[in-house]
């Protein structure tokens, strides 16, 4: 059956008495990439972590790839999320986070080209260091390597763009867009603009999410 990457119907959450989503729709066909964009605070991370099984709506649908997400090992296969900022294994280096990236998807190193997606994102010669002692942009670099260094065929990603130069910027920008053309989908929250479309995909205002506008 033909079904949405991503579809979200009548999503509510609420923090204590303050209604954030309110009747949220979206579709996201296969495919597609999507930004949405808004003010701090409008909500895209909470949409986000809800499609990424992270958090809890207090009502409304969600469904990727035709099925409730995160409650089977097929969604985790599928789906790369960045929502969440990433946990370090304590004493491993960058590398070697990658390789177990690797290895988890049944890949070598070698035929995921570990090597050339270090050397990529900037971060080949900090490599043997821990993550924890990299620049901030570093470890954005590296949490950005390791979400693309796997197989997936659904991005999440929360303001990928943030913390990244200019260069890195157009980089990972480019790297989505070829994520894109090749039958991946992507959903993202974003506040640059310019990065979203060299990434290829469409804006979305969240304030038009909101079947009801906005609460
Ligand atoms: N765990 C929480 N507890 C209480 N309030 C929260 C919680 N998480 C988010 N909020 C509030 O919900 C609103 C939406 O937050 P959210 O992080 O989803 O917005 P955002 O659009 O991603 O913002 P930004 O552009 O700043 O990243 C904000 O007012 C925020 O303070």
């Amino acid at each position: 059956m033909d079904h949405s990457a991503i579809e979200v119907r009548d999503l509510s959450v609420s923090y204590g008495s303050t209604p954030v989503l309110v009747d949220v729709q979206l579709t996201v066909p296969v495919g597609a990439g999507v930004c949405v964009t808004g003010e701090n605070g409008i909500g895209k991370s909470t949409l986000l972590r809800c499609i990424s099984s992270l958090q809890k709506a207090d009502a409304g649908e969600i469904e990727v790839f035709g099925g409730p997400p995160g409650s089977t090992p097929e969604f985790w296969r599928a789906v790369v999320t960045t929502v969440e900022p990433p946990t370090w294994y304590p004493g491993l280096t960058a590398r070697e986070h990658a390789e177990l990236v690797c290895r988890a998807h049944g890949l070598s190193p070698e035929d995921a080209g570990l090597d050339e997606s270090l050397e990529r994102f900037g971060i080949a010669s900090h490599a043997d260091a821990i993550p924890p002692s990299l620049s901030s942009g570093q470890k954005q670099r590296l949490t950005l390597a390791l979400a693309l260094l796997r197989p997936s065929k659904l991005l999440i990603l929360d303001e990928p763009e943030q913390r990244l130069d200019p260069d890195g910027r157009a980089m990972v920008a480019g790297l989505l867009s070829d994520y894109l053309a090749g039958g991946g989908t992507v959903l993202m929250a974003s506040h640059d603009d310019t990065f979203a479309a060299a990434a290829g995909t469409g804006l979305v205002s969240m304030a038009d999410l909101h079947a009801a506008g906005l609460p």
